[in-house]
């Protein structure tokens, strides 16, 4: 996948442009061209029933179905009633090169169906306004009640979504493969909304990239952009210069958590990581240093000597935020996670502050529900960002990167990373490449990718077993991906 990520409002002011240059018609016509093109690819052969709505997307469905019998494809189209200037000109051109166009109803929709290979839904796009009117609610109930019917292909967003929310707003169509235009939408990314609709084929239209990037809601830097963020260790370097972290975290029962992310942290090439806890660590991995402090408090307050960056809050219980207070003081670069996670910080960061919430955490520090952040994920990341300053990680798949005014979306990983300890190695690796220098904008944005991408690795071998030391072990492999995807250094 690939492109910005828009809202409707950003498509509107995009097509307003358009409209203005005279170039709507132009990018109708791509728009429809990638349909049909995909079409051919998928299913090469057989019936092709193409259903349009009465807007821009029902006109993305009817230039598909001219393209398509010009290639000599067998086509029926099934269309509501139009005002939209544009959809109206283009079902006048289907109708001059002898393509029909019949009455769209459950009930032809079924008649049409059976023996067809494949359905494009071009009913609804970016303009659809929930709740969903009943005509159009029995026609998508209809094309999702075939069990062993034709394919079905979405043209911008299976028509049901809105294309701002992650959850369902009411029935919507099931679709096989989206080719959506620009930019995937966030309901194309996230939650139960992403789920509907199974590949994503973004196309690019004929459109100026400074107008993409004036209404993006996000950004999602591709890997060649982000390994070239990754530092680069010279051949003179010492453990000394490479980044000394300090994961101060750990509380009888769980332990585990800071050491996970010490292993995080030197597999993201820290040269120096000390555990710092109120309970005794295993030493898994020998390389790490462990520090028990029987008052950690007492300890943070006295100390000082600063460690180029720390990851505060894993396993680290109840005393979290009072020892993030202490930390935060030092000004020194910090990723808060876990049990650091918690509303009284709010005011008590820094610009150089990292804040890791997965979405429970995220709702707990802004005071909502869990729900209230995974259907507007974005949105959700953006307030995190505005209460507690720094830079924000919303934690998920895919996760969100916020600073003020900013935001970046990272895809990719496992649903095997849906596993305990996941986010403690993330904190270690992200203090990793804080300690080594990046800003903590680039440290997040990298960071989550390199974190994903060893997940992918893992997966290969792991499936959906994955455990968060599998993922470590596969970060130094995830850094040569990104690595060789972007410039030389
Ligand atoms: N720049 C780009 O990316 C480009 C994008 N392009 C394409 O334009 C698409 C956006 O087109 P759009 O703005 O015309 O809206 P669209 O999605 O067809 O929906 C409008 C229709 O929905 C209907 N409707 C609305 N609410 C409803 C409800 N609750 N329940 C039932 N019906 C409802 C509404 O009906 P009405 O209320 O008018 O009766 C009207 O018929 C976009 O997705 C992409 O495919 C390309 O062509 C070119 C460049
Ligand atoms: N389905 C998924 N797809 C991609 N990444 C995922 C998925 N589920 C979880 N992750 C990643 O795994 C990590 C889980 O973090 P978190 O919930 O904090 O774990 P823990 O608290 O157990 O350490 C996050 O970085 C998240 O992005």
């Amino acid at each position: 996948m690939r492109g910005a990520v828009l809202t409707p409002d950003g498509v509107r002011a995009i097509d307003a442009r358009l409209e203005r240059a005279g170039l709507l018609d132009p990018a109708m016509e791509v728009a429809g061209e990638a349909v049909a093109r995909a079409v051919q690819e998928r299913w090469p052969t057989g019936r092709v029933v193409l259903l349009a709505g009465g807007g821009a997307n029902g006109g993305d469905a009817l230039v598909a179905a001219r393209h398509l019998l010009a290639a000599g494809r067998s086509v029926t189209v099934l269309a509501r009633p139009s005002t939209h200037p544009l959809t109206r000109l283009n079902r006048r051109r289907l109708r001059a090169v002898r393509g029909e166009v019949r009455p769209l109803t459950p009930a032809s929709l079924n008649r049409a169906a059976r023996g067809a290979t494949v359905l494009v839904d071009g009913l609804l796009g970016t303009g659809f306004r929930p709740p969903l009117r009943d005509d159009l609610a029995r026609v998508i109930g209809a094309l999702n009640a075939r069990d062993r019917g034709p394919d079905v292909l979405a043209i911008d967003l299976p028509s049901g979504l809105d294309a701002t929310r992650a959850d369902l707003p009411g029935e919507a169509v099931r679709a096989d493969v989206t080719v959506t235009f620009i930019g995937p939408k966030p309901a194309q990314l996230f939650g139960d909304a992403a789920a509907h609709g199974e590949t994503l084929i973004v196309t690019p239209l004929p459109v100026p990239a400074a107008w993409i990037e004036d209404v993006q809601v996000a950004a999602r830097p591709d890997d060649a952009a982000l390994g070239a963020l990754l530092p680069v260790r010279t051949a003179s370097a010492h453990k000394g210069t490479a980044g000394r972290v300090w994961i101060v975290g750990g509380d009888p029962g769980t332990v585990g958590a800071p050491a996970l992310a010490g292993l995080g942290a030197l597999r993201t090439g820290a040269g120096l990581v000390t555990v710092h806890s109120a309970a005794d660590v295993p030493l898994v991995t020998p390389e790490l240093m462990a520090q028990r402090h029987a008052d950690l408090r007492a300890f943070l307050t006295a100390s000082d000597v600063r460690p180029d960056a720390v990851a505060l809050g894993m396993g680290l219980g109840p005393d979290a935020p009072a020892l993030a207070r202490e930390v935060l003081r030092w000004t020194v670069p910090t990723v808060l996670d876990a049990d650091a996670l918690q509303p009284e910080l709010c005011g008590h960061g820094h610009d150089r502050c990292l804040w890791t919430p997965h979405p429970g955490e995220a709702a707990r520090v802004l005071g909502v529900s869990t729900l209230e952040i995974t259907r507007d994920p974005l949105a959700a990341a953006r307030a995190l960002q505005e209460r507690l300053g720094g830079v924000v990680v919303l934690k998920g798949g895919p996760s969100v990167v916020a600073r003020s005014g900013d935001l970046s979306v990272s895809t990719g990983g496992h649903p095997g990373m849906a596993s305990a300890g996941m986010g403690d190695t993330l904190g270690g690796m992200l203090a990793a490449l804080l300690a080594q220098g990046l800003p903590a904008w680039d440290a997040a944005r990298v960071g989550v990718r390199l974190h994903a991408r060893a997940g992918e690795r893992a997966a290969r071998t792991f499936g959906y077993g994955l455990g968060a030391t599998d993922v470590a072990h596969e970060i130094g492999g995830a850094w040569a991906d990104l690595r060789s995807a972007g410039p030389r250094p």
